[in-house]
């Protein structure tokens, strides 16, 4: 499943992370996907800007709770800044499976869009996933992140209007498999919401089970 979370980042990382923007140079997306024949966009290059920027980000999502609970982020790649002027967009394409870092490989399991300018400054622009034949499309406030696995196939649309901005990141899940991943999340998220009130002695099978469950699904670093 995929997770729209707001309030990743506050009015002040925003204001950062556009200044730092406007101060800075994009070069074109390609450079670090030379094989892609569908990406058309721009990122930024400045090494230093970058790292700041990157910095803000991953903090802003592992301050996140609801991000921690349903990623279980083992690692998550430096989160990019990416901008779509008019006319560009990223045709459909599934993500690498692997995210070369210099810490070595990253392993995709869930991909995630971080919203930094309002989606009133630009026309088109959606991220746009594809689930079977059903499609959404997401144009999140500024400061959420959409959150989805990465085995989905999904495209930005063409920017018809003003300018995109927003943060790419791939997570490494200490959970690999979305079907357990999910299965976690909704059994904290029971556990969470209900154990207080629950017969103490059927809390602990519950909470018996979490821990079962995490020895067998979970990976550890
Ligand atoms: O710009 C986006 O929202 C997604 C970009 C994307 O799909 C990618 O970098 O793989
Ligand atoms: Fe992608």
């Amino acid at each position: 499943m995929f997770r729209l979370i707001e309030n990743v980042l506050g009015p002040a990382e925003i204001t950062e992370l556009k200044r730092i923007a406007a101060a800075s140079d994009f070069v074109d997306g390609r450079v670090s996907n030379p094989n892609s024949r569908v990406k058309n966009n721009l990122q930024l290059h400045d090494q230093q800007a970058g790292d700041r920027a990157a910095q803000i980000m991953a903090h802003g999502l592992f301050q996140t709770p609801e991000f921690v609970d349903f990623a279980f982020p083992h690692q998550i790649a430096p989160p990019l800044m990416t901008r779509y002027e008019v006319g560009m967009g990223y045709g459909l394409h599934p993500d690498s499976a692997l995210i070369p870092l210099h810490t070595g490989p990253l392993r995709s399991d869930l991909s995630c869009t971080l919203f930094i300018n309002d989606p009133a400054d630009y026309d088109g622009g959606a991220l746009h996933l594809l689930l079977g034949t059903a499609e959404l499309r997401f144009k999140g406030p500024p400061g959420s992140a959409i959150v989805y696995p990465s085995t989905t196939l999904h495209q930005v649309e063409p920017v018809t209007k003003g300018q995109r901005l927003v943060g790419i990141t791939f997570i490494q899940s200490r959970v690999a498999d979305t079907a357990r991943r999910e299965l976690l999340y909704d059994l904290n998220e029971v556990a969470a919401l209900e154990g207080l009130t629950m017969a103490p002695e059927n809390f602990t099978r519950l909470q018996t089970v979490q821990a079962n469950l995490y020895r067998m699904w979970m990976n550890t670093p």
